[in-house]
């Protein structure tokens, strides 16, 4: 193993083409990237060189702030806003200590006064004043909407590849009005070490339907195809500007009963800041995710039991994150009845 914790080989991902025209060709190869890796490159996408570069001025901005400005907006119940250094952990059993990372997630924005924000993870937006950070939330509203759109261009080829209808993924109640998060991410300067246990995205496999990360040019990104292998094989994935790579989330894994892979990642840091843009696309809080009948037979029956999206993403930020408690939201009769009415809901 190199002193970087890679294997010292690496298979080059897909690249997929947004632009192509022959859609079906391109949902043949992102059934490829789907199966074998779970991870694939995306160009042609769309999105504007400019605004991605202000994304990613306006996150230095801010993480630059000292300290007790940025815990003006520490994340709320919602998990909107500041997440400090070694706050998350995203692999307790392999790690000392915390994720060498701070982060600030935008979600999208419910006021108030709308009846979903009594939903666990709904609800408003936190933003810093435009004195500290001008012209923050213009800019991270524009981009997390330009991305939900993505996400769900994205989401029409991995139906095709999945041989339903395009829009399957954008029927009511799947993503129609979806849990989508921004996340900005600065990895400090320290540097990795695996035998200490110190990483700075300890090893996960994302949580909802996919993930768009735009990354700066620093390297660091590994995935591991075989979770299961002993020794594990990690292949670093080289930062490839311009371009998403785009990764599967546990509930597509789910509705595809494991043929379509949420591939175990983490990212190893080199001893040099790091910035990363995750955006994570995931369905409807009440969202049923279940076995799709084309992915299972007698031979082959369901290998997960079906779950709501809301209860998924709840349990993972409750297991990795110290400071999140949804409960804070709902009292627990609350949470038990609402989740006695989503079941209802969705079958
Ligand atoms: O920073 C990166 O490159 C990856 C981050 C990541 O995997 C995550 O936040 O889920
Ligand atoms: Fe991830």
């Amino acid at each position: 193993m190199g002193v970087d914790g890679s294997n010292g080989w690496q298979q080059t991902l897909e690249c997929i083409d947004m632009a192509f025209p022959d859609k079906h060709a391109t949902a043949a190869r992102v059934r490829e990237a789907c199966v074998s890796s779970g991870f694939f490159y995306l160009v042609n996408h769309g999105v504007d060189a400019e605004l991605l570069d202000d994304v990613f001025a306006q996150s230095k901005k801010f993480f630059s702030l000292p300290l007790e400005e940025k815990e003006k907006v520490i994340h709320d119940k919602n998990h909107r806003g500041y997440t400090p250094f070694e706050e998350e952990i995203l692999d307790p059993e392999t790690q000392s200590k915390g994720d060498s990372k701070e982060g600030y997630y935008v979600g999208v924005h419910i006021p108030e006064s709308d009846p979903r924000s009594k939903k666990p993870l709904h609800g408003p937006n936190q933003y810093p004043s435009p004195d500290v950070v001008p012209g923050f939330q213009e800019t991270m509203d524009h981009y997390h909407s330009e991305l939900t759109k993505l996400s769900k261009r994205v989401s029409r080829l991995i139906a095709l590849a999945l041989n339903l209808e395009e829009t399957y993924f954008e029927k009511p109640g799947i993503t129609d009005d979806p849990m989508a998060a921004l996340r900005l991410l600065h990895y400090s300067e320290e540097k990795s070490n695996i035998e200490l246990g110190i990483y700075g995205t300890g090893a996960h496999s994302d949580y909802g339907l996919i993930t768009l990360l735009a990354t700066d040019e620093v390297p660091g990104l590994q995935i591991c195809r075989d979770k299961d292998a002993v020794p594990q094989v990690w292949e670093e994935v080289p930062p490839m500007k311009g371009a998403y790579i785009v990764n599967l989330g546990d509930m597509l894994e789910r509705w595809s009963n494991g043929l379509f892979r949420s591939t175990l990642h983490r990212v190893i840091s080199q001893g040099v800041e790091r910035y990363s843009l995750p955006f994570f696309f995931e369905p409807n809080y009440d969202c049923l995710v279940e076995c799709l009948p084309t992915c299972c037979s007698k031979d082959n029956p369901p290998k997960y039991p079906p779950m709501t999206s809301g209860e998924h993403l709840l349990s993972k930020y409750q297991q990795t994150h110290k400071g999140f408690d949804s409960k804070k939201k709902l009292g627990h009769q609350e949470l038990e009845a609402h989740r006695n009415q989503t079941t209802f809901d969705s079958t």
